[in-house]
Parts: C-alpha cells; sequence; structure tokens
C-alpha cells in the first residue's frame, strides 16, 4: 500500500529518516561477506570462503541445518550452515551472531555466468560497543583460522610441467596434477637415525623460520640435494619431505621446457608450501659445462656402462630443450626465485661429481645429502617396516654381511618382503643372507677378476716400456755405431792424406 499510494522520491525519504531513527535506538552493527565480490565472477571471495571454512568447523555442530559443499575436483566435503541458518560464537566474552543469507534479483540477468542468480552472504552481527576488537581483532581470527583450516584439510598435489608447445590454447596450463598419495614418511625412510634426524630438524626449523629469512634478507626457500647410487631413497625422501611439511610437489622435466625464459614462466606459477624437484639432474640436460671435454671421457665411460647409458640418455633428450645452465641457475636464485616463498628445491642424481660446483654450491643447494648403501642401521628400520622384528638371532650374521657388501636399501627390502602365506621372518631372514652371501661372493670375484685385468695392464705396459727401452738403446747402439764408422771413415781419410804426402794435419 505504502508503494502504491506514495512517489518514489517520498519513499526513499522516508526510509532514510526511518534507517537514521532505527540506527540510534538499534544497539548493533552488521557487516556482510558476499560470496562474490566486484568483477570476480569466477572465483569466490577469499574471505568469503575461509568464513565458511571457519565456520563449518566451529558452528557446523551447532548449526541445525547444514549445507554440503565438495570442494573443487572432488578434493573434500565442506559443511556449511545452510541458507537463514544463524549460530553464535564467542570472542574474548563477546557474543557474535553469524547468519548465512542470499539475495534473490528482481530481474535475472541476460547472460548469466553462474546457474542461478542467487547472491549468498553472511551476515555478521555484534554489538556497537564492540565494535573495535571484532574489526581489528576477531576478523583476523577468523580469516586466519579459516586459512589454517584450508591448509589442514588440503588435499595435497603432484604437479608436472607439460610440454611448453601445449600452452597455448583456450586450456592453457602449464602443469597438470593429481592428487598425492604417497605413503613414504621419515618414518619408514630407512637410514642412520642420527643424520635422519639432523635432516628432520632442519626441515621443521625451515617451516618456521620465516621471519628469520625475512630478517636476514633471504627469500624463504631451501635447496636440497640427494645424492647417491640407485635404489638408494632418494625419490622416498622427497616424498617423506612433503608428507612431513604438507607441501605439494612440483616435479619439473626439464627437458620438456624449450628455454630459459618457460622455465621462469613455471616457476612463477608455482604456489607457496610446496617442493619443486628436479630427478636426476645429471641426466635433465647438459648442464655439467663440461660438453667440449666429454670427448676425453669416452674411455671412462667405455669402463662403467651406467654412465655411458646416461650419456646416451642425454644427447638424445637434449634435443628440444635450450635451457642453460645459467637459466638454472637463476631459476633457483635469481630475482624471479623470490616470488612465493616457503619453498624447497631438490635436485636428485646418481653422480653427484659430473654436477657443476656453481649448480651445488651453498647458498643454491644449501643441504647436500647423500644417501648410501645399506648399513646396519638402514637395515634394522627396513626390518622394522617389513617384517616388525627388532631384534632376531640372525641379525648378527646379517651386520657382518652388511659391512663387507654394497646392498642398496630397495635390494634389501625386496628381500625382507613376503613372496607367499608360508614365508615367515626367518624365512625372509635367510633369502636376505644368501642374496647377501651371493653379492659378496660376486663382489669377491669381480675383485679377483679387476685384480687380474689391473695385472695384466701393468704387465703389458713393463713389455711396452722393456720394449720401449730396448729400441732405445738399439737406437743408441744405432747411433754409437755411426759415429764409430763416421770417425773410421775420418781415420780413412786422414791416413789417405798421409799416404798421399798432403798436407797432414788436415
Ligand atoms: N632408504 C630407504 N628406506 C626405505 N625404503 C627404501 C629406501 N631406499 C629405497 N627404498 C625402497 O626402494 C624403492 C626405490 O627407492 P627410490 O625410488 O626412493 O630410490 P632412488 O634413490 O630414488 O633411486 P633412483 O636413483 O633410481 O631414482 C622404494 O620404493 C622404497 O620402497
Ligand atoms: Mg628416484
Amino acid at each position: 500500500m505504502f508503494r502504491q499510494l506514495f512517489p518514489d522520491e517520498v519513499q526513499r525519504d522516508v526510509r532514510k529518516y526511518v534507517n537514521k531513527v532505527v540506527s540510534y535506538v538499534y544497539p548493533f552493527v552488521e557487516i556482510t561477506f558476499h560470496e562474490y565480490e566486484g568483477d570476480s565472477w569466477f572465483e569466490r571471495s577469499k574471505a568469503f570462503v575461509s568464513i565458511e571454512r571457519y565456520l563449518s568447523t566451529n558452528s557446523s555442530n551447532r548449526a541445525k541445518r547444514l549445507k554440503a559443499n565438495v570442494v573443487k575436483d572432488c578434493e573434500s566435503v565442506v559443511l556449511s550452515m545452510d541458507d537463514y541458518e544463524e549460530v553464535t560464537d564467542e570472542f574474548k566474552g563477546i557474543k557474535i551472531w553469524w547468519t548465512s543469507s542470499k539475495s534473490i534479483p528482481q530481474q535475472r540477468a541476460l547472460f548469466s555466468y553462474r546457474g542461478d542468480e542467487e547472491k549468498r552472504y553472511y551476515k555478521l552481527t555484534f554489538k556497537r560497543e564492540h565494535r573495535d576488537v571484532i574489526t581489528k581483532n576477531y576478523l583476523q581470527h577468523v580469516l586466519d583460522e579459516g586459512k589454517a583450516i584450508a591448509v589442514k584439510t588440503r588435499q595435497r598435489k603432484l604437479y608436472t610441467n607439460n610440454k611448453s608447445e601445449n600452452w597455448s590454447g583456450y586450456k592453457r596450463t602449464m602443469w597438470s596434477h593429481i592428487i598425492f598419495e604417497h605413503p613414504s614418511t621419515f618414518d619408514t625412510l630407512a637410514m642412520d637415525p642420527k643424520k635422519k634426524k639432523d635432516i628432520l630438524d632442519d626441515l621443521m626449523m625451515f617451516s618456521k623460520s620465516k621471519d628469520y629469512y625475512k630478517k636476514v634478507g633471504k627469500s624463504w626457500k631451501r635447496g636440497y640435494l640427494l645424492y647417491g647410487p640407485p635404489g638408494t631413497g632418494k625419490s622416498s625422501m622427497v616424498a617423506a619431505m612433503a608428507n612431513l611439511l604438507e607441501y605439494d610437489i612440483y616435479d619439473l622435466e626439464l627437458t620438456s621446457v624449450k628455454d630459459n625464459t618457460d622455465l621462469r614462466k613455471l616457476l612463477i606459477d608455482t604456489s607457496s608450501k610446496s617442493i619443486i624437484v628436479i630427478e636426476d639432474i645429471d641426466c635433465s640436460l647438459d648442464l655439467t659445462g663440461q660438453r667440449k671435454e666429454k670427448k676425453e671421457e669416452s674411455k671412462e665411460e667405455e669402463k662403467d656402462p651406467v654412465r655411458k647409458k646416461v650419456e646416451e640418455d642425454k644427447d638424445k633428450k637434449n634435443k628440444g630443450s635450450e635451457v642453460t645452465l645459467s637459466g638454472l641457475l637463476n631459476f633457483i636464485d635469481g630475482l624471479w626465485s623470490a616470488c612465493g616463498s616457503e619453498r624447497l628445491i631438490v635436485f636428485t642424481t646418481n653422480f653427484v661429481d659430473k654436477l657443476d660446483p656453481a649448480l651445488i654450491r651453498r647458498g643454491r643447494m644449501d643441504k647436500h645429502i647423500e644417501l648410501s648403501y645399506c648399513c646396519f642401521e638402514t637395515f634394522k628400520v627396513l626390518a622394522k617396516n617389513y617384517l616388525d622384528l627388532e631384534s632376531h638371532e640372525l641379525f648378527s650374521t646379517i651386520s657382518r654381511l652388511l659391512e663387507v657388501t654394497n646392498m642398496t636399501p630397495a635390494d634389501v627390502a625386496e628381500n625382507l618382503m613376503p613372496k607367499s602365506f608360508e614365508d615367515n621372518a626367518a624365512s625372509c631372514l635367510n633369502k636376505l643372507i644368501q642374496s647377501l652371501e651371493n653379492a659378496k661372493e660376486e663382489a669377491r670375484l669381480k675383485a679377483v677378476e679387476d685384480a687380474r685385468i689391473k695385472a695384466e695392464e701393468e704387465a703389458s705396459k713393463k713389455i711396452e716400456k722393456s720394449e720401449e727401452k730396448v729400441q732405445d738403446s738399439d737406437a743408441k747402439l744405432g747411433n754409437g755405431e755411426q759415429k764409430k764408422a763416421d770417425q773410421d771413415a775420418d781415420k780413412v781419410q786422414v791416413t789417405d792424406v798421409k799416404e798421399n804426402g798432403v798436407t797432414m794435419h788436415r
């Protein structure tokens, strides 16, 4: 009736005055947080999402009607208050009311991006006298808590870079990802306990040192170089690190990156709280800066088939990528590397001596971790994990054998794993002992063979030397005879001269 009877201007004036009068008597302040703000049609407001998370854990058991939202890619389910629900919260003894609501526009937009045009929002209501505490402290508390809950409940991801050629087009993504679910942890990782503790402390210290890094003027990142023979747990350790710190992993395949510019783009597109890992850095590209010397090294490679294969792979992969050593150095600690924070950069390699010293100097790769063949300490962790054994009478034999053989933790683990339902701890340990004995015997035979080859080489060298000596002495001898012959010839000449009776002193 009011609308029909009075013209618009009168209605506006009346509303204005009513609001004024109400605001004098109404003792509450209201703040609304909309789901979509301003021009952002696709992305939900960060504040709204944080509040949703906060309320879902702090108030969802109090609200009677809940709504389940499945977060992007079915990662998790978030329970939030249903529309028009109200819950209360308390902060420093102050009572706060949260209501969820939505506004429905009277006219539908011509082009609607979202299915419906309802605008959801949360309304926060509190008494006017608490305005300062709520706006300055409570809101920050809600946003921080919401963010922390999101980090805790999020599913971590394992990213890999797409080939540079596939970056263009409407579905432009540099990284593809899957949910990261590797079971490796520092508990299951077999290595010397002292070394393990050292790495654990280092990682935990890093994750808590945000302010320290700021104070000393360093960007908040740390480099790890993991090196050792194949099957010693380098990749497992990267997974354990990610599980410990709850970071995402970016597995960077350098050979798919076209050039240094693309490498930089990839770096910018990574998020904080992540590990950027480049596996087998020595085979990824020719980053050693020793390309010219390679020909000279070929003899060494002939002896070592693993190295030879690595070199061949490297040559094959190298084609098509123009990433250079300096590009990679810039990637690790250039100006662009400071974008984002809380990041670990991990390199793994089988041949640490092949890497350019500039690449692995401290500051770039701050911590060098060697993962080596299985020792008794490592074995004990594996026995606990695989067979639930803390001690056994066969342990002493195994300890003795491990001291004289080089077996990787991967091989030991394989032997310890039961292969049939009849297998038990003793049979698995015996299997391991048998393998160790075999390895020992193989190593002995190899040593004998090596010694034989060495002895043969030395013998042939000796023969070569003595032949050279003989040739030298022959040559010397030849020279001496020639001289003597020359002298004789001279003498003959002299006598001739005498005989002829011409100027004898000539
Ligand atoms: N130190 C270890 N602790 C526990 N398990 C290990 C360890 N080392 C190896 N393994 C086992 O062996 C398998 C291979 O290990 P991993 O892939 O981590 O080796 P790697 O050092 O990365 O080898 P490569 O140099 O060939 O990449 C793993 O799946 C794991 O089960
Ligand atoms: Mg590996």
